[in-house]
């Protein structure tokens, strides 16, 4: 079943949570909802369900405006981060209880509920347990439990809300791995709510971003990784350093004296630009005098302090201070510090140590002009 959301706007008193989202979702596709808390992904989600009523706009499932049919209608299903599971039924019941609760001509036998039932805890991988009560599961295990009783009565949409947001790293890991090989099965179309972009990015077809109750940027979650919309798009994804500057001479002038390409609109003389870098995206080198230079006799990276050096696993997190002396004279910021990331191999073979002068270079920039640095 294909969701069409169109025009969605909703305010709590003078507050705006949703302002005008459009989203089409394709059947069978796994969404995932991306935000920083309180950017109304919770908001949306209980519009699609029909558990909250939209100030404008409409909700269509394969075509049919639903906005007027009611949430035990519309064959959604739940899994929200504190969905408690009936305590004094077993899993088998808890599983159950949908099926049971048909109307009687819809009901299917015991027999059938008990096969569909075992079914479903083989599919996520608790048929054992299917005697236990919820208060002897670990979190994971009941989590797994209340997605199984969700699918029990066939959603033609799957709701997940933050479902494994109670849970510790390593589990979280886990299920959602188990979360995307279950849907690759299934192809229920889901919608998952998430402020994890690292959840985000691996579980789903495609990422949507929200911030302020509007859609920053939608993609698959290569595109928006690689091609950030926005500099909160940029900011949300991963770890970025800011240098700021201004358009000259058709170039980017960072504060700290190094030059950029323009982006491709033309800059006007003087517009403010803000340079997003990665990490990963800085090459670090040894400073010796004058090699910081390039032929023109401009600075070709940025002289700083190795500050801090942490070397967990495969990779060295460097902390830098840039070095004042190699600021432009009109430098007004405070220098701010640069987080440059290089695999631990070629730390150790270095021999870099804390204090010393190093050069970072960015192999790659993202410029955004006179845009309200978003993060
Ligand atoms: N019933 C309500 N009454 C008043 N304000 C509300 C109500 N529900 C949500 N809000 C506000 O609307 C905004 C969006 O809330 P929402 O729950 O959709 O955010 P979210 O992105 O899901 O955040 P989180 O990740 O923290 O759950 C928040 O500022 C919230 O305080």
């Amino acid at each position: 079943m294909s969701i069409e959301i169109r025009h969605i706007s909703k305010q709590f008193g003078s507050f705006r949570a949703l302002d005008d989202v459009s989203l089409d979702i394709a059947s069978g596709e796994l969404i995932a909802l991306l935000g920083p808390s309180g950017c109304g992904k919770t908001t949306l989600l209980r519009i699609i369900a029909g558990l909250e009523t939209p100030d404008a706009g409409s909700i269509h499932f394969s075509g049919a405006d639903t906005t007027g049919v009611h949430v035990r209608e519309r064959g959604v299903g739940f899994v929200f981060q504190h969905y408690a599971l009936f305590r004094h039924m077993t899993v088998f019941d808890n599983v159950a209880f949908g099926l049971r609760m048909k109307p009687r001509r819809e009901r299917p036998s015991e027999a059938a509920i008990r096969a569909k039932v075992m079914e479903l805890l083989s599919l996520v991988q608790l048929d054992w347990i299917a005697d236990r009560y919820p208060g002897q599961l670990s979190g994971g295990q009941r989590q797994r439990i209340a997605l199984a009783r969700a699918l029990a009565v066939e959603p033609k949409v799957l709701l997940l809300d933050e479902p494994f947001g109670a849970l510790d790293a390593k589990v979280r890991k886990e299920l959602r791995r188990w979360l995307r090989r279950l849907h690759d099965e299934l192809h229920v179309t889901s919608i998952f709510v998430t402020h994890d972009q690292e959840e985000a990015l691996e579980v789903a077809d495609r990422v949507v971003v929200i911030n302020q109750g509007r859609i920053e940027q939608q993609g698959t979650p290569q595109q928006v990784w690689d091609n950030p919309a926005s500099p909160f798009v940029y900011g949300f994804l991963g770890d970025v350093n800011l240098f700021k500057g201004r358009a000259r001479d058709g170039r980017i002038h960072l504060d700290d004296g190094l030059q950029l390409d323009s982006p491709e609109e033309a800059a006007a003389e003087g517009t403010e630009a803000f340079a997003y870098v990665r990490p990963h995206e800085l090459d670090v080198q040894r400073y010796s005098p004058g090699q910081a230079l390039d032929a023109q006799g401009r600075p070709s990276g940025l002289v700083a302090q190795l500050e801090r050096a942490i070397v967990v696993g495969p990779l060295a997190r460097l902390e830098l201070v840039p070095d004042g002396a190699n600021q432009s004279a009109d430098n007004a910021h405070p220098a701010s510090l640069i987080e440059a990331h290089i695999p631990a191999q070629q730390f150790y073979d270095m021999g870099l140590r804390e204090g010393e002068t190093l050069v970072v270079t960015p192999r790659r920039a993202r410029v955004f002009l006179d845009y309200a640095a978003g993060i």
